[in-house]
Parts: structure tokens; C-alpha cells; sequence
């Protein structure tokens, strides 16, 4: 579903993505860990189209994210680190908003069902979303993915800043996803959440993708044994 072919990224004299291959396929969540500056967000942003690669591909659903970013942004959703929403709206009203820009109408009831779904307790609905907390907010960023049918999601530190119980019911959101068949590219700092919620684990360095393995041959103390020794090395 997403896959990164050769892929990479200069800035001037910085090699932000060096040859990237990546393949995440239909109910994979594949987590993506480095240090600041790895190049994890310039992974990301290229399957967004948000940049240009320099050399190599983004494909999603065996679309050339380059050659037609809108029909490939028809499939996906992204969840960045602060989700933009309309603070002024209630959490009912941006949902209706951001998925009638995918030319998806539904109704009000099927539109609830959607926050239901992604855990949005029923009193906020009709909320403004300026009185939501970080958590709030991402769980109307997933009723987003799933009004939209995303088949792919792109989150950038979506859980950053969340505490426990937030952060352990947004991995709960995405392994509802993924069981429903929607592929996963996360980047995180959270080498927990990273071994508890994702499939896979790529482990990034200056650009470079220098480990890749499956959660579930590691345990949590392996994989921060791991990490740590890339990041010495
Ligand atoms: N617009 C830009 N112009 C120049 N250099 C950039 C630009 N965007 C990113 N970079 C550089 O590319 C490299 C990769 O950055 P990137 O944001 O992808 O890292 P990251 O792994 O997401 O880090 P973080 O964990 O801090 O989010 C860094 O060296 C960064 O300084």
C-alpha cells in the first residue's frame, strides 16, 4: 500500500533521505523511530507531497505520490503531531467539514457514529474544539480516517504530548484500523507504543534506514538495547 522506492532527500548540503526502501502493506503499522533530524519527517512529508523528492518514488496504492498527489490523497489521512482543526467548530461540525473536502456526505447520525467509533465521548460532540484536550482532537483526526475510508495513514508523532491513558487509547484506535485493513506509517519517539501497538519497527540515522525487524521478534528492552546501540554507533 505504501512503499518507498530509492527514495530520497537533499536540502542543500544535507542528505535528508538517503535511498529509502520501505513497503507497508494493508494492515501493517509500521513505526518509524530516530533521533531528531533522522529523517523521519521528510519520510513522511514526501508520501504527503507536502515536498519533492529528489530522487526515487512515494507510491501509495501504486500511485506515484509525485506524479498524482491528488488521487493519492484521496486514500490516505494524517495525523501530525497538533491536528489543524477549526477551533471555533465543535468536533461534529470539523468532522463534517474535513470530510465533505473528500466529496464524502453523510449523514449527521452516520457522522456520530464516526466519533463514537473513534472514542470521542458523546458530550463533546457538540463541543467547540478550542475547549478540547490534545487527545480530543486526535480522536477526531481518526473519526476523519475512517468517514474518509482511509486505506492509509500517515502520523507524524501523533502521540506526543498525550499522557498514558490518551496515548494507550489512540494505539488502541490504530489497532482497530489496522485489523480493518488500513496500512500504518508512524513516526515516533516512543520505543513503548512503537513495540505495544506497531507490526514493525524502522529504525533511522542521518537519513538512513539502518535496522528494520518485526515487533514481534523483540521485546521492550531489546528493542531500547537496539536503539541505543544505532544511535552510539
Ligand atoms: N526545509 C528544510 N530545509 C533544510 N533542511 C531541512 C529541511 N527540512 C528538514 N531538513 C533537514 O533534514 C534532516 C531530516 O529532518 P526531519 O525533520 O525529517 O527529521 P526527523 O527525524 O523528523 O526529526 P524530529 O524527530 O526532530 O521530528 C535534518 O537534518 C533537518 O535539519
Amino acid at each position: 500500500m505504501l512503499h518507498a522506492v530509492n527514495l530520497s532527500k537533499r536540502y542543500q548540503e544535507t542528505l535528508a533521505l538517503d535511498n529509502l526502501n520501505l513497503s507497508i502493506e494493508a494492515g501493517d503499522i509500521y513505526c518509524l523511530l530516530g533521533a531528531n533530524g533522522a529523517g523521519k519527517s521528510t519520510t513522511i512529508n514526501l508520501f504527503l507531497n507536502f515536498i519533492a523528492p529528489t530522487e526515487g518514488k512515494a507510491v501509495i496504492d501504486m500511485i506515484d505520490v509525485a506524479k498524482d498527489p491528488l488521487k493519492t490523497k484521496e486514500v490516505i489521512a494524517y495525523i501530525p503531531e497538533n491536528l489543524n482543526l477549526y477551533g471555533e467548530l465543535s468536533g461534529l461540525e470539523n468532522l463534517e467539514y474535513f470530510v465533505g473536502l473528500s466529496k464524502k456526505r453523510y449523514p449527521k447520525e452516520v457522522l456520530i457514529a464516526f466519533l463514537n467509533d473513534a472514542g470521542l465521548q458523546e458530550e463533546a460532540h457538540t463541543q467547540r474544539v478550542k475547549k478540547y484536550s490534545k487527545g480530543m482532537r486526535q480522536k477526531v483526526g481518526i473519526a476523519i480516517a475512517l468517514a474518509k475510508k482511509a486505506k492509509a495513514l500517515l502520523l507524524d508523532e501523533p502521540t506526543s504530548g498525550l499522557d498514558p491513558k490518551a496515548s494507550n487509547e489512540f494505539s488502541e484506535l490504530l489497532i482497530k484500523l489496522s485489523d480493518q485493513g488500513v496500512a500504518t506509517l508512524m513516526a515516533t519517539h516512543d520505543l513503548f507504543r512503537a513495540k505495544e501497538t506497531g507490526t514493525d519497527i524502522g529504525i533511522m540515522k542521518s537519513g538512513k534506514l539502518v535496522e528494520q525487524l518485526s515487533t514481534k521478534d523483540i521485546d521492550h528492552s531489546e528493542l531500547e538495547k537496539l536503539y541505543l546501540h544505532h544511535m552510539d554507533n
